[in-house]
């Protein structure tokens, strides 16, 4: 089932009494009195330039991150709509006309903004930076002059955010060419069937609002050819501002609605204390005129450029307190009823212009560390004039006139958004300055904007050659990423800074503590070096003298107090850093001599066992002093072992302990060459043990080495080549 709300949400004022009562002091929005009920004091913004884009305004920019997902829901992919009004899909919330794209990257779904510096808390993890300009397409239904005509539907809607747009006539004969046919895919499509309403809830506005209450710079603007649609997105038609409107009017536009919803959700914000400004103009003829206080002879304001904020500005444009969502309206019917408005063969009441209007969203907030947050959020709705063929048109004259700078403009756009889409002329120039609208839209565009692109086209094939420009633009322009961030007062942006610099330092400092504290535990029988270095990094000498700091009380700190405990923080880090990379480096060493030692331990005590199997295998052995092979006489206490050293050497070492020995005789050989001996006295230690089996009665006590003994001598002659 499709569920559509039956009504636009109740306003307050609908009598029209509260207007009044609400306008009695307020005045007009416009100054020249022609308004009923619009803001409170209506001011030039000469002294607060109107940035071209987003948050320029404040020269210091904080990031900060929200998923943009309330605005445009999740819809399930559907089945091809049927035209009949009914839904096919599942979700009971889902237009059948509604094709969107799930998980589109750059759509209001996935646009995760970098977020959590802004609140001080820095819980959350920025995330993505960058995000694509959010592009929907609007499809407006058949007219009755185009059913007349029978103009047929070049357009067809195969669902997840496609749109598949024939190929063009060839001839008399419609071409069915399939290499014609192109398909585009957007965030979202809405097919002709489409209300105002839906427009609000599925196009990503609603988190668009949500994110100029956050800080952001946030546009919504639409394009596409003259008679597409634009005018009766934003706004709806123009009949609703002849009189009295209506509030409940189901054709209401989204500027309407958006301020509905904008009320809404300050009025259930009491933690924080809003400001709302307007501002309306409208570029005609790269003119740009106060569509509030547009003056007997329509003067125009001069577009300059704010070295502060980095952005283009239009100078004195008046901006009008709005206190209550009539103020708003008051802003948004005035604005209409100023601007230029003609006619010509495709629209009777074609926008011979573009506008521009914007709604100033000031908030000062009290943080839980009791500072208070400025921030400077916007939201630009932005209505271009269709891009016209003058022979289709048939304008002339004026309109013709007003047809070529439209036209001009709406390139200079062109040009930019195919820039900045393509990666490689992206860093190029980007020619902004050659049309009053791509000066004010140049941060929207690529900013630090939040925008939203509705591209509006035809469905008749009569205007397949602009239905496919507008495709083609919107395609391009879903390639663009901003970087969207809060405007925040730079003060404020720079004590919260500061204080996220303090909590992360901190949380450093313990884990660097805690670091140092395990290696204490770890490393106490290392050593008296260690253990004065742990001594002293424990017992805080670490060269840098914290105050200290009741940390309940560390919002009351002001800026520079900050930014000192800061820097102390910091060297305290510092030297903490540079006292566990000693310890660090001491430990290894200490490691590495620790296992030097024992290799060579264990490497002894293998010889050792070696030695002694051969001993306790050999009862009939007996431990026998060496004989040194220079003097030939045995050396007592050196049992086993022969002294090939020097005889003088050898009585010397005889009187030695045996390990001492033993380690003396392991520094003067080499490995292999001890090895050898080794294997040499195992080899006729074993000859001798054969030959005592052979002959029992053989004078076992003659030495091995004696030449007399010819038996053994014979039999050494077999031993192995392993142990010779
Ligand atoms: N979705 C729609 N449903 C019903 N009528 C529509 C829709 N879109 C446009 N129209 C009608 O089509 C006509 C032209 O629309 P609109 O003036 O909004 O076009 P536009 O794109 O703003 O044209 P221009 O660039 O010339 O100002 C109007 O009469 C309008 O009411």
């Amino acid at each position: 089932m499709v569920r559509r709300a039956s009504s636009v949400p109740h306003l307050n004022n609908n009598s029209g009494a509260s207007s009044a009562d609400s306008g009695t002091t307020r005045g007009r929005a416009a100054a020249n009195g022609r308004g009923k009920r619009a803001g409170k004091s209506s001011t030039p913004s000469g002294q607060q330039p109107q940035s071209s884009g987003s948050g320029s305004s404040s020269g210091h920019r904080v990031p900060r991150s929200r998923s943009l997902t309330n605005g445009m829901r999740r819809l399930s992919p559907q089945k091809v709509g049927t035209g009949t009004g009914t839904g096919t899909g599942s979700s009971r919330n889902t237009p059948y006309f509604l094709r969107s794209r799930e998980h589109e990257i750059g759509s209001a779904d996935t646009l995760e903004i970098v977020a959590s510096k802004s609140t001080g808390t820095g819980s959350e993890e920025p995330s993505t930076p960058e995000d694509n300009i959010n592009v929907v397409v609007r499809v407006r239904p058949l007219n009755d002059k185009e059913k007349r005509d029978r103009h047929g539907p070049t357009l067809q809607f195969p669902g997840n955010g496609q749109v598949i747009i024939e190929g063009n006539d060839t001839g008399s004969k419609r071409s069915h060419n399939r290499d014609s046919v192109r398909v585009f895919t957007y965030n979202v499509v809405f097919e002709p069937g489409a209300t105002q309403e839906d427009i609000l809830d599925y196009s990503g506005i609603k988190r668009i609002i949500e994110m100029g209450i956050e800080g952001f710079s946030c546009t919504a603007f639409c394009y596409g050819q003259t008679g597409s649609g634009k005018t009766h997105t934003l706004t709806g038609p123009p009949e609703l501002f002849q009189g009295k409107p209506n509030p409940k009017d189901p054709r209401h536009g989204l500027i309407f609605r958006s301020f509905v919803y904008l009320f809404q959700l300050i009025k259930n914000r009491k933690d924080v204390n809003y400001v709302l400004k307007a501002s309306f103009m409208e570029i005609y003829n790269e003119r740009v005129i106060d569509l509030l206080n547009p003056g007997s002879h329509r003067k125009p304001l001069a577009v300059r450029w704010s070295k502060k904020s980095g952005g283009f500005f239009v100078e004195n444009l008046f901006t009008v307190d709005c206190e209550e969502l009539d103020d708003l309206l008051a802003v948004l019917e005035e604005g209409m009823r100023n601007r230029a408005v003609g006619s010509h063969a495709m629209n009777d009441h074609s926008s011979r212009s573009h506008t521009i209007l914007t709604v100033h969203i000031l908030s000062d907030q009290q943080t839980d560390g009791g500072v208070f947050l400025s921030k400077h959020g916007k939201i630009n709705f932005v209505d271009l004039a269709g891009s016209e063929l003058t022979k289709k048109t048939m304008s002339e004259g004026k309109t013709l006139e007003e047809a070529n700078n439209i036209n001009k403009s709406l390139m200079v756009l062109g040009y930019c958004i195919a820039s900045l889409s393509d990666n490689k002329k992206r860093s190029g120039h980007i020619p902004y300055r050659d049309s009053q609208l791509t000066k004010l839209l140049a941060d929207s565009l690529a900013g630090n904007g939040v925008t939203l692109m509705i591209a509006c086209v035809s469905p008749a094939h009569y205007n397949h050659a602009e239905t496919l420009n507008t495709l083609r633009y919107a395609s391009r322009a879903k390639r663009i990423r901003t970087k969207p961030v809060i405007m925040m007062d730079p003060r404020e942006a720079l004590i919260l800074s500061l204080k996220r610099d303090i909590h992360a330092l901190q949380l450093e400092n313990e884990h660097l503590k805690a670091a140092l504290n395990l290696h204490h535990q770890a490393a106490e029988p290392l050593g008296n070096l260690l253990e004065q270095q742990l001594e002293r990094v424990s017992s805080g000498d670490v060269g840098v003298t914290l105050p200290k700091v009741d940390l309940e009380r560390l919002p009351e700190l002001d800026g520079a107090e900050l930014a000192e405990l800061v820097k102390l923080y910091m060297a305290e880090n510092e030297s903490l850093r540079q006292e566990n990379n000693h310890l660090f480096t001491v430990r290894e060493t200490i490691l590495r001599d620790q296992e030097i030692v024992c290799r060579e331990n264990e490497r002894l005590l293998k010889k050792l066992e070696e030695v002694n199997n051969v001993c306790v295998r050999s009862p009939l052995i007996p431990a026998r002093p060496a004989i040194s092979p220079t003097t030939g006489q045995a050396t007592p206490g050196t049992e086993i072992w022969t002294n090939p050293e020097p005889a003088a050497l050898a009585a010397a070492a005889a009187l030695l302990p045996l390990e001492q020995r033993m380690s003396e005789n392991m520094e003067k050989r080499t490995h292999t060459a001890q090895r050898r001996i080794d294997q040499q006295r195992i080899a006729r230690n074993i000859l001798m043990m054969a030959n005592a089996f052979r002959k029992p009665n053989a004078q076992l006590e003659q030495h091995p080495n004696n030449k007399d003994n010819k038996d053994v001598n014979d039999s050494a002659a077999y031993v192995p080549d392993m142990l010779a």
